[in-house]
């Protein structure tokens, strides 16, 4: 069975749980409070500037040169949706320019700059595929749901990410993984699974953090 089959049924049951999650029903049904979504917008902008810092470290770190390309255009491609945030909901929603993060968003952000900088590069690549596999499943999972007939305020975030150009770079990224696990250690797979399971929960918790407008204690 290949890395990226195993690492998903250990993670199978969060993907569950991140279906159930209240923001992400409601997104489906149209009925998510708009404040909620602003919330998660301005949090996403910044999650998406630092992801993109994440790949481009990433990109630099690699042997191959596919590779390097392929996690290059996956750091433009991060900085270009950011980018089209502050352009198209920033200014539709009225969400100011400066996003102080939430700590759940500090964390993740943090989690996976510190991944791409400090580990293993296998480890690096496994922490950063939640975000393009997760957010794949639930958006195809958030697509099936909606009715022609009724048009989901959220449907322009829905169609991101339900999208064949998303599709195509989650496709990449798994391979990705997956090459440089078939070239890895027993113990090394095992911290590729670890790094991949610990974003999948962080996933879970940014969109939690979103829904209840997380703020910090002091
Ligand atoms: C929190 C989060 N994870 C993943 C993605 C998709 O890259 C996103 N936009 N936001």
């Amino acid at each position: 069975m290949k890395w990226s089959e195993q690492t998903w049924e250990r993670v199978n049951l969060i993907y569950n749980q991140i279906l159930e999650l209240p923001f992400n029903q409601e997104l489906s049904n149209g009925t998510l409070d708009q404040e909620k979504f602003k919330f998660y917008m301005a949090q996403d902008a910044y999650y998406l500037g630092e992801f993109g810092k994440a790949l481009s470290t990433i990109s630099g770190r690699l042997k191959d040169l596919d590779q390097v390309l392929a996690f290059s255009q996956f750091a433009s491609g991060a900085i270009v949706v950011e980018r089209a945030l502050h352009e198209g909901y920033f200014k539709t929603l009225g969400i100011p320019e400066e996003v102080q993060p939430s700590p759940t968003c500090l964390l993740y952000t943090n989690y996976l700059l510190s991944q791409a900088a400090y580990s293993n590069i296998e480890v690096a690549v496994a922490a950063v595929l939640p975000c393009f596999w997760i957010y794949k499943k639930v958006g195809d999972y958030i697509y099936s749901q909606q009715e022609a007939e009724n048009l989901n305020p959220y449907k322009n975030w829905i169609d991101t990410y339900a999208g064949e150009d998303f599709a195509n770079s989650v496709n990449q990224a798994i391979n990705i993984a997956d090459d440089l696990a078939a070239k890895a250690s027993d113990s090394l797979k095992s911290q590729m699974h670890d790094a991949f399971e610990m974003a999948t929960k962080l996933e879970w918790m940014f969109w939690d953090s979103a829904y209840k407008q997380e703020k910090w204690a002091i």
